[in-house]
């Protein structure tokens, strides 16, 4: 079937179109996110900044370590109070530090990379710790991350010219259509290092190591779809590629790590082990690439900066660096010319010497790999410049933009994406650019494309009681997803110090806040929220804990911003609910929890609801959830949409139903 044009399909998108497409939304991203940063004209005000988020007023720094490979971590905390005042700032976001009332723009006192977030205190690691005025008031600024947009924009560029002769050359025809997707011909079987696969999990396997361009694994919540990407790249190690393993975000490339280290030759230090893994003679050497403030600590060992320090070309730079010290000196105490001359010769040798071991060192890491594992804006990092790789592996695919994906595909000859395109796609700040198409992700475009004949779906999940998931199997999963009996029947009560009463007894709970009074509100950044079914939502919360249910076991999402402002401030006056999360749904995509509550917040006269409607979201918030999810919510506005209406009725014949205000006069 290679060679041929695709017939008999949805017009894809040719190569030329998705470049000019792309461009110019590229720019409506980045200005959007530097609009939203302090230097942007609507926060040139340092209280409207701080207000905003973008920025830290009034710091003092509390604490300085050194370690983390030559980083240096400060930690800061407020002069005025004992909590941070609220901010944006999230682990791995760049900052600057500067005085505390130094002009806007003046020259900072260091960039860094926020390492630790508290309640109480921020920890930022800088690459040199700055040499004065950290004593005084301080301030700390989030600014945009243009590195990444760059690198997007260079790899828009590098698509449209160069990759008829690039490591991509057979895979760019593939992803636009001008080529159909070929398959191994004879089945490939394989002896897997996971003993527990289920049979969806092999089959997928098996379809993946038989691509040979491009392969799409669809993982619905649950379904073991990083515990199958780890398999498919050790069976694929074992086959002799060399692999590129990228994500969006650090912490799904971390996930993959961690569960490589088992396998791999470095000295294990800490990680999880999972006793369905057969640690035979085999082992892989994996490195992974990025700033060690935005790895997990149970992956330092396999970093690239620290294997460079255990190298033979890094210890040699270090002989150089203290051969230039003695030199340097020498050349301060030097009173003759000529003598100056020829020490300055000699430090200039040895620094150039000095880069080329550093290099060589880096070099001879990424060389020597078997699986090569970053972000996706690491791949196009320089480091990576002349590598070439067999297979380009995208977790989390369905989240990453289509542009991001590239940075890593332009790599390699062959990908594997693996992803739910049933989720939620990535988020993007610029209304216009997505409007226009940014965030169609790769994983989306190509399963239209190409659908079954590329993709495998896993279909035994390991997460939810069946009759949690029954629903969002039905609703967008054709009812091919089953319940694993490890989970198909597991109870809140079931845990440990749980007891079995009211609260805990059922899997699904519907509190109706239709007739009493609670209707929603907008707050001053016109996001929606709901007072009464805060104070409901927060209640069922409260009962559980009185149960036995630990606070750390249950999470309340909601679809709405300032909801959660509201339920984390209701949350703040009850020490006993210290370990509960609560978050937006698209912040609690990935994650699971025991119990989840889904305040939906929309409750109103005209019966809108928003972008409660988009499928995606639901099926995200609904599939947290382990042992019981509890839907809170206005029956009569939300049913006001066929989707929500299944939803509610679903819970109403499978769960409990009761009245919001019957549930707070219990
Ligand atoms: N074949 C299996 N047998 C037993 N447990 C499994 C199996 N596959 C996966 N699991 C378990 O299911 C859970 C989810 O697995 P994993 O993290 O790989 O899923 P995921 O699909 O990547 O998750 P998410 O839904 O968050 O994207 C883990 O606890 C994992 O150990």
């Amino acid at each position: 079937m290679e060679g041929r044009k695709t017939k008999n399909r949805a017009s894809p998108l040719s190569l030329e179109q998705f470049v000019s497409l792309m461009s110019p939304l590229i720019d409506l991203e980045k200005e959007a996110e530097i609009s939203a940063s302090i230097t942007s004209g609507a926060s040139r005000n340092l209280d409207t900044a701080q207000k905003k988020g973008s920025t830290i007023l009034n710091l003092k720094c509390v604490d300085a370590q050194t370690g983390l490979m030559g980083k240096t971590l400060l930690e800061f905390q407020s002069t005025k109070a004992d909590v941070l005042p609220p901010h944006k700032f999230g682990t791995h976001d760049v900052v600057v530090l500067r005085p505390n009332k130094a002009d806007l723009g003046s020259p900072a006192l260091g960039q860094g990379v926020v390492y630790r977030l508290k309640d109480s205190s921020i920890t930022v690691a800088f690459d040199d710790v700055p040499e004065e005025g950290l004593n005084s008031p301080l301030r700390l600024e989030k600014v945009a991350n243009e590195v990444t947009y760059r690198r997007m924009k260079d790899a828009l560029i590098q698509l449209s010219k160069g990759v008829q002769k690039g490591p991509a050359s057979d895979l760019v025809p593939v992803l636009f259509g001008d080529r159909l997707p070929t398959l191994s011909k004879k089945e490939i079987t394989f002896k897997p290092f996971n003993s527990n696969l289920d049979h969806s999990q092999k089959d997928a396997i098996s379809k993946a190591l038989s691509s040979k361009n491009v392969f799409l694994l669809h993982g619905p919540p649950g379904t073991g779809k990083t515990t199958t990407v780890v398999e498919i790249i050790l069976q694929e190690v074992k086959r002799g590629s060399k692999i590129l393993a990228c994500a969006a975000s650090n912490i799904a490339v971390d996930n993959i790590v961690e569960r490589l280290v088992p396998h791999s030759s470095y000295p294990q230090t800490s990680f999880r082990v999972n006793c369905n893994i057969t640690t035979s003679s085999f082992r892989v050497k994996l490195v992974r690439l990025g700033h060690p403030a935005r790895l997990l600590p149970q992956v330092l060992e396999s970093a690239l900066d620290a294997q460079v320090l255990r190298g033979d070309n890094s210890a040699l730079a270090n002989d150089i660096r203290k051969e230039m010290k003695t030199l340097s000196g020498k050349l301060l105490k030097a009173k003759d010319k000529n003598t100056r001359r020829e020490i300055q010769k000699e430090l200039r040798a040895l620094s150039k010497e000095e880069r080329k071991r550093q290099q060589l060192a880096v070099t001879d890491v990424i060389k020597n790999a078997d699986v090569v594992l970053t972000t996706l804006t690491g791949a196009f990092s320089r480091k990576l410049d002349n590598t070439l790789f067999d297979l380009v592996i995208i977790d989390e695919a369905a989240q990453a933009l289509e542009i991001a994906c590239w940075m890593a595909l332009l790599k390699g000859s062959r990908c594997i994406l693996a992803g739910d395109h049933l989720q939620l796609p990535p988020t993007i700040q610029s209304v216009e650019a997505e409007n226009k198409g940014l965030g169609r992700t790769l994983f989306e475009r190509l399963a239209d494309l190409y659908g079954d004949e590329i993709m495998s779906m896993l279909t035994v999940q390991y997460r939810m009681h069946e009759l949690i998931m029954n629903w969002s199997s039905k609703e967008l999963y054709n009812s091919k997803i089953k319940a694993h009996p490890c989970v198909a029947a597991h109870m809140l009560y079931d845990l440990e110090d749980v007891e079995r009463l009211s609260s805990t007894e059922p899997t699904l709970l519907l509190i109706d806040i239709a007739g009493c009074d609670m209707e929603e509100k907008k707050d001053e950044e016109d996001s929606t929220l709901n007072e009464g079914e805060a104070e409901v939502a927060m209640a069922h919360a409260k009962r559980l804990v009185q149960s036995g249910v630990q606070a750390s076991d249950i999470g309340i999402i909601t679809p709405y911003a300032a909801q959660v402002v509201l339920l984390k401030m209701l949350k703040s006056n009850d020490d006993k609910l210290k370990g509960l999360e609560i978050s937006t749904v698209d912040g609690f995509q990935g994650r699971e929890k025991e119990a989840i509550i889904i305040s939906m917040v929309r409750s109103n006269s005209k019966k809108e609801v928003g972008f409660l409607s988009d499928r995606r979201r639901m099926n995200v918030a609904v599939t947290r959830a382990r042992r019981q999810c509890c839907l809170v919510c206005d029956t009569d506005t939300v049913t006001s949409n066929g989707f929500l209406k299944r939803l509610v009725e679903y819970f109403e014949e499978h769960g409990e139903y009761l009245s919001g205000s019957e549930y707070l006069n219990v």
